[in-house]
């Protein structure tokens, strides 16, 4: 399941009944870089996919940083390392596009490749598609940058004491797993199975959102609790705040997946993917990934937290301070 880079490669999904520890954190950030460099680029080696993985990191953490671009800042580390990523990419694009022509490369094999062959088809009809690979290096980071940010959301499952997997959770996917023959990938139709999973997700999603928001701007004057708001002015929206919203989740501090339950929350009151027309793109892929991983340890494993009372920092998102370690302990019979 993961790749074996020089640092990278950690034997955590295998079969052995040997316990395990892993700190969760780090480990959920290479699995979610690796799966979204593999399946966006196509990079499947180690040593390629370390070129990436460090100026992301510094890039990620440049992305909420005070605006100061000297050297020494986390901004100023921020935008070398967005240099460094562009550079690496725009290289990729290069020797896909010769894999392309030579017929090395299919066009289906990876996002990158689908781009590179449809653009190329829309230059020749139309001068508005994104042309060059700076362009395409700009959205593949984008996307690949948010996926790095959003990691931690697996480990709070485990280290929120709220969070504690409820049991129906794995009951759920062990019948999935008990369908399922050895070997056997699981398939969209077992992912619409995972319904109270995916409610324990979403219950994590809300009390725990990922990201601080995003930006919009007023299209008229308006008057929110007591003040008025011109047209044109930038407005931030914080998922923290609008999914503790007593009047739509009621007890809110409480972890509640029921809430998910039938319609769920009203629209645009659970928000950890935005709204509207800008609304996160990859919120499928998100979700995909998350019950994909979710099946894999449930199925697998019991764990139990090595430090139980482990400090949080925001940084400026909630982060344990030790990555949170655990033990991993392998369930006697495989699914
Ligand atoms: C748990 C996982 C994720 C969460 C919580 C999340 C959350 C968000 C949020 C809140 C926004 C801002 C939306 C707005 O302006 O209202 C956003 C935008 C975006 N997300 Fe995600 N995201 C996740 C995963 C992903 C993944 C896997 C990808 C790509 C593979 C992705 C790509 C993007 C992109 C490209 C945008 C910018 C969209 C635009 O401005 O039009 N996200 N995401």
């Amino acid at each position: 399941m993961f790749w074996g880079g020089k640092t990278w490669f950690i034997g955590f999904l295998g079969s052995n009944h040997e316990m395990l520890t892993v700190e969760v954190c780090p480990f959920v950030a290479k699995y979610t870089f690796a799966l979204a460099v593999k399946l966006l680029l196509g990079v499947r080696d180690g040593t390629e996919l370390e070129k990436l993985a460090k100026p992301f990191v510094e890039a990620a953490g440049g992305i909420i940083a005070v605006p100061i671009n000297i050297p020494g800042t986390r901004f100023n580390r921020g935008v070398k390392a967005s240099e460094k990523i562009r550079e690496v990419i725009n290289g990729i694009i290069a020797q896909r596009r010769k894999d392309l022509a030579d017929g090395t490369a299919d066009p289906s094999q990876n996002l990158l490749s689908h781009m590179i062959v449809e653009v190329g088809k829309r230059n020749e009809d139309t001068t508005n598609a994104p042309t060059t690979d700076g362009d395409m290096a700009s959205a593949l980071a984008r996307a690949a940058n948010r996926w790095l940010r959003h990691h931690q959301h697996h480990g709070r499952v485990h280290y929120d004491d709220a969070c504690r997997l409820p049991r129906c959770l794995p009951r759920e996917q062990m019948e999935i797993a008990k369908g399922k023959s050895e070997g056997e990938l699981l398939n969209w139709d077992d992912l619409r199975k995972m319904k109270y999973s995916w409610n324990v997700a979403c219950e994590v999603l809300r009390m725990r959102p990922p990201t601080v928001g995003a930006f919009r701007v007023a299209k008229t004057d308006f008057t929110y609790g007591g003040f008025t708001i011109p047209k044109g002015w930038k407005l931030h929206y914080l998922p923290h705040y609008t999914q503790r919203n007593h009047e739509f989740f009621p007890n809110p501090e409480k972890f509640d997946p029921s809430r998910f339950e039938g319609a769920g929350p009203a629209p645009y009151t659970f928000v950890p993917f935005g709204g509207g027309a800008r609304m996160c793109p990859g919120n499928e892929y998100a979700r995909a990934e998350i019950l994909v991983f979710m099946y894999n340890i449930v199925t697998r494993y019991n764990w139990e937290r090595m430090i139980p009372d482990e400090k949080v920092v925001i940084d400026p998102l909630p982060r344990p301070v030790h990555g949170l370690p655990i033990k991993l302990i392998p369930h006697k019979t495989e699914p």
